[in-house]
């Protein structure tokens, strides 16, 4: 063990002093060099036209004049590029100040003379002459040794191959305002101290990097790039969310060439995820990745006609719902309409479309018939059967276009035009003047020839009432999807052995909600889906990483649809089996229960240890679930969780009271998770008038520290100092059980939990002394 408190200590002291002076150095220098690009930049915007020749006399003279607004153009954009990066390069030096490293390793490679310091942090540095490292960035191959071993002998791997040697220390490091707060010897992995000083500390409305205290298995993950499709499963708090940010940054650093921050996409669960994570990546230097939650891309992509519902709902629908007849339809049609096998009846059903079946919407103006759908339909299935349906399409949007053009020429001559010329604003007039301007420029006409000039002005009018009727064709809103799709439920399909039992009252409930004009969530992806299928869709080629967060509630048709949207994409899914509260409320499989359906090229991780809840919350939590004994809690003390009995009437009366010992405690961010959003509304409505709160709702994109009420379902993958749960006896249905353990996971440090009635039976298999009863 090293002298950590005497010399050593002194020792790295002054080496973070002299490389905060290196770097106030390189910071004085970029200063100025960036002072000189900007000043650069304005002079050459202020004389940008002064160092251009313009000249437009003869078609020479034009090319000339581009190329020369071309080169300065150029060398403008060369400038602010440049001025970009210093100003990131000095973003990148304050954070280093602050704290340059994080870890330091001695490796002795075999074959050398002596053994090589290798200090670690968020980028690297070199000396003053730029030849030696200061600092490497935590992503380059060498530092992996940080995070895979333990002092010994040590290897990592280099694009020469694999370097072996022996790793003689492993140090970690607090440094904050450029002083050592706190270091730490290692033996084993990243060291317990290290993480019990990180993980000691309170919950934040933002998440952190972990980038000082990676352990083993998450920097497995975090580095893998072998794999087409990497799935973790990993307990609740094990890091899945924050390997999969680090891995964001690691896989731009690695291919910095070629990826950028708008080629990897995140599919996050709801909005409020998207700000809870979003500093994450500018901590690193990097900028975030493209987000959404998967609702919201479909909810583009649908029908503005319908009214959709969206996951949520869905989630209040089943939570809410009792088991009646028209409930039990309802869940055997998301189990169905999730699955794979609905996934084939559709696919034969777009494939016999190819030869009938199609339907599509009349063309029509003025309330006139342009063009009828029988027509449109007779000329789809009068072309080649061998081209797929959205080749077909496309003919039958250029014909359709023509169609229209003519249309639109004979419409000119009807009496309503006229009329509508005559009332003509200024402005219109003002345009028709432009356009005759332009188009008489090489030619001896004048202006006041009024004919032409009515002409211009018929043509304007009836193109602008025409506009929409050539958008709708463009947009291939002549085929008729909504009707397409409810076929499907008015017709034998192919594939009848995989269909539910029940599928007659599925089909005429669907049809219910589609004549109405509302699409239930389990139809959205399979509308989206047939849509594409008919419409045909560019594959999207610009994203190349896909990430989806909290996997577990995507059903198997949903993943084979995002594999379509993006076939060259990479995939990273993270979710945890035991938190599938969608699919626990139905029973249905998950693509982390059913992980055939992905192929080869498929590598799976599992995460057991978990690190968000002190080790008496993860007892509690891991005995609500099959196979919890697997999970391993870090040891971090603190008290057992509570259950509470209370009356109905006192229970307002009792969360005020322990909210406000929890903030005598110092806990900054305490959730009062309450089962829906009704529900929380109605807490909400109670606590406000009493003390600062915050509601958070579906919509709802960040929060502040302080009291939140929030539904269960939108505490996903968020975590909190202390967690109230409202009334734990209304999670009652073997269903509700995910749902329970995942709000119970949210807790960090203190877990208490109000009971209004009789203990929940989801509690029958935790033993008595894993909670406190009061
Ligand atoms: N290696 C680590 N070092 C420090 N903190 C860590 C580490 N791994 C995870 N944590 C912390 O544990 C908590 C949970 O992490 P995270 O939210 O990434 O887990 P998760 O697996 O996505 O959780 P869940 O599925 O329950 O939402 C966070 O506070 C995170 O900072």
């Amino acid at each position: 063990m090293s002298d950590l408190q005497g010399k050593d200590w002194r020792l790295e002291q002054q080496r973070v002093h002299s490389v905060v002076n290196v770097i106030e150095e390189k910071v004085k220098k970029i200063t100025q060099n960036a002072g000189k690009v900007s000043s650069d930049v304005h002079e050459i915007r202020k004389t940008f036209w002064d160092d251009v020749t313009v000249n437009m006399e003869e078609p020479d003279d034009i090319i000339e004049t581009a190329a020369s607004i071309k080169q300065q153009a150029e060398f403008l954009s060369e400038r602010e590029r440049t001025h970009k990066q210093l100003n990131h390069h000095l973003k990148t030096l304050a954070r280093l100040k602050n704290s340059p490293y994080f870890g330091r390793i001695d490796f002795w490679e075999n074959g050398e003379k002596s053994a090589e310091q290798v200090y670690l942090g968020i980028a690297s540095l070199m000396d003053e002459l730029d030849e030696n490292f200061l600092i490497y960035d935590w992503r380059a191959p060498i530092s992996s040794l940080y995070y895979d071993y333990s002092p010994g002998p040590a290897a990592y791997q280099t694009l020469d191959g694999n370097i072996e040697g022996e790793m003689e220390l492993k140090r970690q490091f607090i440094i904050k305002e450029s002083e050592i707060k706190g270091m730490f010897d290692t033996g084993v992995t990243i060291g317990d101290e290290m993480l019990q000083e990180v993980l000691g500390t309170n919950a934040s409305i933002q998440m952190k990097s972990i980038v000082a205290t990676i352990q083993r298995e998450q920097n497995q993950i975090i580095r893998n790039e072998r794999s087409k499709v990497l799935i973790v499963q990993g307990v609740a708090g094990s890091g899945k969310t924050s390997a999969a940010l680090q891995r964001v940054a690691y896989l731009l650093y690695r291919h910095r060439d070629t990826l950028k921050s708008e080629n990897i996409m995140l599919f996050s669960p709801n909005p409020l995820f998207n700000s809870y994570v979003a500093t994450v990546l500018p901590e690193l230097g990097e900028e975030n990745m493209q987000q959404a939650t998967f609702m919201e891309y479909l909810i583009r992509r649908l029908d503005r006609e319908f009214d959709v519902e969206d996951s949520f709902n869905q989630l209040e629908y089943l939570l809410n719902g009792e088991e009646a007849e028209e409930y039990s339809t309802r869940v055997a049609g998301i189990l169905y309409k999730g699955s794979l096998d609905f996934k084939k009846n559709i696919d034969q059903y777009v494939s016999d479309l190819s030869r009938r079946g199609l339907m599509f919407r009349d063309l029509t103006f003025r309330g006139d018939m342009l063009i009828s759908k029988k027509q449109i339909h007779d000329y789809f299935y009068s072309l080649e059967t061998s081209y797929s349906i959205p080749n077909r399409m496309q003919i039958v949007k250029q014909w359709l276009l023509k169609e229209l053009k003519r249309a639109e020429k004979r419409e000119r001559t009807k009496g309503w035009v006229e009329e509508e010329v005559q009332f003509l604003d200024k402005e219109d007039y003002l345009e028709a003047f432009k356009k005759m301007q332009e188009k008489n420029r090489f030619t001896e006409n004048t202006f006041d020839d009024f004919e032409q000039e009515q002409r211009l002005l018929t043509k304007m009018v009836v193109r602008e009432k025409f506009k929409p009727l050539f958008a709708r064709v463009k947009s291939l809103k002549f085929i008729d999807i909504p009707r397409i799709y409810r076929q499907l439920f008015e017709q034998e399909l192919g594939d009848a052995k995989s269909l539910p039992t029940n599928w007659d009252s599925i089909c005429s409930q669907t049809l219910d909600r589609l004549n109405n004009m509302e699409i239930l969530y389990e139809d959205t992806t399979s509308f989206v889906y047939l849509q594409d299928l008919i419409e045909g869709r560019k594959s999207n080629t610009a994203i190349r990483h896909i990430f989806i967060d909290e996997a577990q509630d995507y059903s198997p048709f949903q993943f084979a649809f995002i594999q379509m949207l993006f076939p060259y994409s990479k995939m990273t899914l993270l979710g945890d089996f035991n938190q599938a509260i969608f699919s626990g409320a139905t029973g249905s499989t998950t693509v982390l229960t059913d992980l055939d359906i992905v192929g080869e090229e498929v590598e799976t991780f599992l995460l057991t240890k978990t690190y968000r809840s002190t080790k008496e919350i993860v007892e509690f939590t891991s005995e609500l679930i099959t196979d919890g004994e697997k999970i391993e809690p870090f040891n971090r003390k603190g008290r057992k969780p509570v259950i509470e009995r209370v009356d109905q009437w006192k229970v307002n009366h009792r969360i005020l009271e322990k909210i406000s010992e929890y903030q005598k405690e110092g806990h900054r961010t305490i959730a009062v998770i309450c089962r829906t959003a009704e529900e929380s509304r109605l807490v909400f409505e109670k606590l406000k008038n009493e003390i600062s709160v915050h509601i958070i709702e579906k919509g709802t994109v960040s929060y502040e520290k302080g009291i939140l009420v929030i539904p269960s379902y939108l505490a996903k993958g968020i975590e909190f100092d202390a967690v109230i749960v409202y009334d734990c006896s209304q999670y009652r249905r073997e269903r509700e059980r995910k749902l329970f353990y995942t709000v119970c996971t949210r807790a960090m440090h203190e877990l208490h939990m109000f009971a209004t009635d009789d203990l929940s039976p989801l509690l029958e298999a935790v033993s008595t002394d894993r909670y406190a009863l009061k």
